[in-house]
């Protein structure tokens, strides 16, 4: 990564840009098979195994594929949550009832996203996980995590820090997007686990 020279906030942009641009370069093939040892890798890491509840989200497009790993929790018994973006970025929750009762979502400007189609539970409703899925683009060697620019999970970690709840923050992300070293904003909240199809990652904080 060559892009952390000048501010924080316009060294985001331009690594997002190239992160960005190489998931665009994955054949569906590539993202299929990924989504399969994504899954199989989250079902092992010990504190999905123990968790009752957790937060996740549905992929879309060429993100690491959540589908089979939300259908496999479900499956055993967790209560999953998904997000649901509000107008203001902040993310409101649904339980997750299966593929069927999921809706497609557009926004201005924004991609596409599938969210639960039944009763929001409220912002709070993640204070009841136990593990806690983020998306991201990107994770560096302090668990420094990269997202869309939402600031939508800067948002839910500082929630959760608040509250005094601590559930493990995990971002999902390809084996290339494990990196050495991100810009840094002063909210960003490290996560203490990365999984990617090819193994798990652990940060100190
Ligand atoms: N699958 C999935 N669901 C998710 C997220 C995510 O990253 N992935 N989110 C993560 O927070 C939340 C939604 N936040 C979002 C934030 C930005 C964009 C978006 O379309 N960003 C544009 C760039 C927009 C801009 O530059 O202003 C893009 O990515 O092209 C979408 C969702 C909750 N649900
Ligand atoms: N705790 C917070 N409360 C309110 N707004 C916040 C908070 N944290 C971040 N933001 C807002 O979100 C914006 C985007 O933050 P940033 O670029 O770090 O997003 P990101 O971490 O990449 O995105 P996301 O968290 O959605 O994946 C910030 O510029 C800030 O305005």
């Amino acid at each position: 990564m060559d892009h952390v020279a000048g501010t924080a906030h316009d060294g985001k942009r331009a690594v997002r840009r190239d992160l960005l641009a190489v998931r665009a370069a994955l054949s569906d093939d590539e993202v299929t098979e990924a989504a399969a040892a994504l899954a199989g890798q989250a079902m092992g890491l010990p504190e999905v195994a123990a968790a009752r509840t957790v937060a996740a989200y549905v992929s879309v497009g060429h993100e690491p594929g959540t589908l089979a790993l939300l259908d496999a929790l479900r499956e055993r018994g967790v209560r999953v949550l998904l997000p649901v973006l509000r107008e203001d970025d902040d993310l409101d929750w649904g339980t997750y009832e299966g593929p069927g009762a999921l809706v497609e979502t557009e926004r201005a400007g924004r991609m596409r996203l599938r969210e639960p189609a039944g009763e929001r539970l409220g912002r709070e409703a993640v204070l009841a996980a136990d593990v806690v899925l983020l998306p991201g683009l990107a994770v560096d060697a302090r668990g420094v995590r990269m997202g869309r620019g939402g600031g939508s999970y800067d948002r839910v970690l500082a929630r959760l820090a608040a509250a005094g709840a601590d559930p493990v923050p995990v971002v999902l992300l390809y084996g290339h997007e494990v990196v050495g070293e991100l810009p840094v904003e002063p909210h960003d909240r490290p996560v203490r686990v990365a999984i990617t199809p090819e193994g798990v990652h652990r940060f100190p904080g």
